[in-house]
């Protein structure tokens, strides 16, 4: 029987899920440490057994040995571009980021030091191990993004390929399309391109005869146009395998995303459906503006315009995020326009203007009865917010000079404070990202610890991963995954498992038992050692077979 140490003693302990994610709510941080603690007490015994070999001073490299100083606190000296790799080319993965040649490891590397700012300040017993981890929504918000993305849809009638695209999926919510836009009813799908393997939103424009060839080019300008509040437009060419003839641009595609009309525009549901959508706050309303305009400033900088501006073919991409969708369209459907390129982008600042009253007015009722939109805008807004559309509502007029950078110019007070939540996000997901950032190091080690253990046999030896300074890697396996407690139930505590690989990866030099199966042979080892062990073992699988013949 393997006894897991300490921890094993205090009774059953909470189970882990089947997909790994959830840590009960009531695994509290003290608990966490209590284990990262373990073995504290445990005896400094030099490594010491009765079984299959101990582990062999090598002359070879040390990884446990590159500082040059001892460390002090705050002393973390300097980090080389890629602080686990000891492999410039790349190669083999950077050994799975093995030793960090000139990186000098913090001290208790393996205790998690989360990045501020941090909202609130808790004590220890009031923290849990959620706190080490992505935020829950978020990750919940990504996993469902991935599944959007990765959707099939079996036995579908859609074309098998377009072009380089395959696996089509529709985005379109109804069936019913309205050529009001383009002129021709279109259609989304999401699909997957064969070049890059990436995804893809499809634009395809139903029944469009291209009679000129320049008309298609002038996607060319678009594909130049990078920016955060616009969705990138990638191709387009004209296709037959929805049998018939049809336009299709190529954009970026933002799994899960819904239009500004979607958003606040649908009559409202849930209990009380007779009454009016909430008004839009005027914060977020000035954020949909700062964002707008920083899209069609990119635009009109290329020499373009958006054309297309209204809340149906605005997605918001995460909360709050919005970017400029539909762009190029009208380019080639109304090639042979003859208004200049200078009308059509204060066209823009009007149609900017009248979606923002759209939005302000929240309603699907007054979408179509501008005047009372503007009476509802102007009772719900400050006069700073009324006066900054009124000057987009009067685009076309030639009284000043009516661009969007004068524009930006008039709202320079509402851009600081959008830069300023900006920033605030930002702050937020690098903190987010500094939790995460440890649990790639735990992939590694489960990866190296999965090549090694159980291993039927290497270069003609049955015995490899059983024998030698395998054996302990065999051990600590069991130590950390095969544990029961007293009443000889199995440890699934989440926090053991990672503190146990947190201390391997920093070779830790707090003692573990390590007890055989049959309770013959028990061990006294280091996690260093057994770093040690796991690191020449790995080395040993990756250099080059010898041949035996
Ligand atoms: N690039 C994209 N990535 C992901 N989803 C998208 C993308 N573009 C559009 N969609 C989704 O496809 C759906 C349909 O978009 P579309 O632009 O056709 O709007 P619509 O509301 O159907 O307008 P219309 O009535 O003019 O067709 C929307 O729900 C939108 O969220």
């Amino acid at each position: 029987m393997v006894q897991g140490g300490d921890e094993c003693v205090d009774g059953k302990l909470p189970a882990l899920a089947e997909d790994f994610d959830p840590m009960p709510e009531h695994d509290r941080l003290p608990y966490l440490t209590s284990r990262m603690n373990l073995g504290a007490d445990v005896p400094q015994t030099p490594l010491q057994g009765n079984g299959n070999g101990g582990i062999t001073p090598t002359g070879a490299f040390d990884p446990f040995v590159t500082t040059p100083a001892p460390m002090t606190p705050g002393a973390v000296g300097p980090v080389s571009a890629n602080p686990y790799s000891h492999d410039p080319t790349g190669a083999m993965g950077g050994a799975f980021f093995a030793n960090q040649t000139g990186f000098q490891q913090p001290i208790q590397y393996h205790l998690y030091a989360p990045i501020g700012p941090h909202s609130q300040n808790t004590l220890g017993y009031q923290r849990n191990v959620h706190d080490l981890f992505i935020p829950n929504d978020l990750r919940e918000e990504l996993q469902k993004k991935s599944a959007a993305t990765l959707q099939t849809l079996p036995n579908t009638q859609l074309p098998a390929q377009v072009d380089y695209f395959h696996s089509l999926v529709p985005l379109d919510l109804s069936h019913q399309k309205n050529a009001a836009t383009f002129g021709y009813p279109s259609w989304i799908y999401k699909a997957q391109s064969s070049k890059d393997g990436t995804f893809y939103a499809l634009r395809r424009l139903e029944g469009f005869r291209l009679t000129n060839e320049k008309a298609i080019r002038s996607v060319q300008a678009w594909k130049r146009v990078c920016n955060a509040s616009v969705v990138t437009i990638h191709d387009a060419f004209t296709s037959r395998s929805f049998q018939d003839s049809s336009l299709i641009f190529v954009t970026d595609y933002h799994p899960l995303s819904k239009t500004l009309a979607d958003q606040h525009l649908s009559a409202a549901t849930g209990r009380y459906p007779s009454r009016p959508n909430s008004p839009i706050p005027e914060q977020i309303l000035w954020g949909y503006m700062t964002q707008i305009a920083n899209g069609l400033k990119a635009i009109h900088a290329s020499g373009l315009a958006a054309r297309v501006l209204e809340p149906s073919k605005v997605l918001i991409t995460a909360k709050t995020r919005i970017r400029i969708n539909a762009c190029a369209i009208l380019d080639v459907v109304q090639f042979d326009t003859q208004r200049t390129m200078a009308d059509l982008q204060r066209q823009d600042l009007v149609n900017f203007g009248q979606m923002i009253v759209t939005l302000g007015a929240n309603s699907p009722a007054l979408v179509h009865n501008p005047t009372k939109a503007m009476e509802h805008f102007t009772r719900a807004y400050s006069p700073q917010l009324k006066n900054s559309v009124f000057w987009l509502l009067n685009g076309m007029q030639k009284d000043q000079e009516r661009t969007i950078d004068t524009f930006i110019t008039g709202i320079s007070s509402q851009l600081m404070s959008t830069f300023d939540s900006a920033l605030h996000l930002d702050d937020q997901l690098t903190s987010d990202l500094g939790r995460e950032l440890e649990n790639g190091r735990l992939v590694r080690m489960f990866a190296k610890l999965g090549l090694i253990n159980e291993r039927p046999e290497y270069e003609l030896d049955q015995r490899w991963s059983e024998s030698g300074e395998r054996y302990f890697l065999k051990l600590f396996r069991d130590y950390v995954f095969h544990s029961v407690d007293s009443q000889g139930d199995a440890v699934t505590d989440l926090a053991h498992i990672i503190t146990c690989m947190n201390k391997l990866d920093a070779g830790s030099e707090e003692k573990i038992h390590l007890v055989s199966r049959d309770e013959q042979s028990c061990f006294i080892v280091s996690y260093k050692e057994v770093k040690k062990a796991l690191e020449s073992s790995f080395q040993a699988l990756s250099k080059p077979a010898r041949r035996m013949h």
